[in-house]
């Protein structure tokens, strides 16, 4: 069995829930955070780094890996663990979301999608078959089914045409894939908004018995409450004894939302890219430190924060270097993010255990500025 999930509780008064994802490579706390590495690599840090700040977990993207530096040299080279010296689990998607996100030029057949490379402009095609031949051969612990991620807003009919085209790529992922023993497959449901849809496309997944299952088509613009609306019907038909996970998502009131609702497993870009243009997440809400004010400010970033940067240089230091764009600032601002939110993970699972996820949720929203 590549991965196995353990449900360890489900908090008194919500329906977040506290479990452990055992995999080849470790084992998981849950609900985790994956900070995202799309070129093998969490931009701008090393794997000491990533430990250091906790991380369990990160996600590359398979697209880009196809692309350069190609799935055959990490595969001669041992594997992506290998490749990039990360013992830990890795998670990796089927390069659905990038095909349909970075290409314009794209045309989806029963067969697959054919779209042009985003770098070269040169023709490229993307199936079941073909990206799990990828997947297998980055050899990540988690690995993603090739899905289409419909667009939003989506008429029903092509929802329902999307969704079942996605439960039929689905099945050839599963037949196609090589290494059920040491690599977890993952379905993942689809259907928009709409409540009959999610259902239909959960009961066709779960009738292929997946390890595990995401839920996609969201974070694609939809406004939250939108979201949260799609979790609440959606999240009580997936498998219980089963990891849950939200791609794509996400920002510190989405991880409350969506642990709330009962998901185990996140990734998103947010704090690594944001932290490239000097935006902090903090105890106190946002900071962007290009900002003036810090000009003088000799005070941590974070005053609640014991990471690395937090504990040795001061706002006016770390906005001084990433006005003069040096490497060493989007560090700075990137450990600190990373950490920020494998923090609030911890605290979410501690709170989860002592049921008072609902305080901590509230205590969080007012510090960080949020209207609950
Ligand atoms: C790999 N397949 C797949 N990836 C996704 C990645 C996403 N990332 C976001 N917001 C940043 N939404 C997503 C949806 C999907 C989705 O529906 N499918
Ligand atoms: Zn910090």
């Amino acid at each position: 069995m590549a991965v196995r999930y353990e449900l360890l509780k489900t908090e008194k008064h919500t329906g977040a829930r506290r479990g452990r994802l055992h995999t080849p490579h470790g084992v998981i706390e849950t609900p985790i955070f994956m900070p995202v590495g799309t070129l093998a690599t969490v931009k701008t840090l090393s794997p000491e780094e990533l430990k250091d700040n906790g991380a369990q977990i990160i996600l590359s993207n398979t697209y880009h890996l196809w692309l350069r530096p190609g799935h055959e040299i990490v595969k001669e080279a041992g594997g992506l663990h290998k490749f990039m010296n990360w013992d830990r689990p890795i998670l990796t998607d089927s390069g659905g979301f990038q095909v349909f996100s970075l290409s314009d030029l794209r045309k989806i057949t029963e067969e697959g999608v054919q779209f042009r490379n985003h770098l070269s402009g040169e023709k490229l095609f993307l199936s079941p078959e073909k990206a799990i031949e990828i997947e297998n051969a980055l050899g990540a612990d988690i690995i993603m089914a090739f899905d289409e991620c419909p667009p939003f807003p989506a008429d029903r009919q092509y929802l329902k045409n999307s969704l079942e085209r996605t439960t039929r790529w689905a099945k050839r992922c599963k037949e196609a894939h090589a290494r059920p023993h040491d690599q977890a497959l993952f379905g993942i449901i689809q259907g928009g908004m709409d409540k009959e849809l999610r259902k239909q496309s959960a009961e066709e997944l779960i009738e292929l018995d997946f390890p595990g299952y995401a839920v996609g088509g969201l974070s694609v613009g939809e406004p939250k409450d939108i979201m949260n609306e799609v979790l609440e019907f959606t999240t009580p038909l997936m498998p219980k004894d089963k990891p849950r996970y939200l791609m794509g998502v996400g920002s510190p009131d989405d991880l409350f939302e969506g642990v709330e609702r009962g998901i185990d497993m996140f990734d998103c870009v947010l704090p690594t890219r944001i932290a490239r243009n000097g935006t902090c997440m903090t105890s106190v809400g946002k900071v962007v430190i290009r900002n003036a004010t810090y000009q003088r400010d000799f005070g941590p970033l974070d005053p609640n924060c014991d990471c690395y940067t937090c504990k040795n240089y001061s706002r006016a230091y770390i906005r001084h270097l990433i006005k003069c764009d040096e490497v060493f600032g989007i560090r700075l601002t990137t450990i600190h993010n990373v950490h920020f939110l494998i923090k609030l993970m911890d605290d979410i699972r501690k709170a989860i255990e002592e049921d008072r996820f609902v305080e901590l949720k509230k205590s969080f929203y007012e510090s960080y500025g949020y209207t609950l």
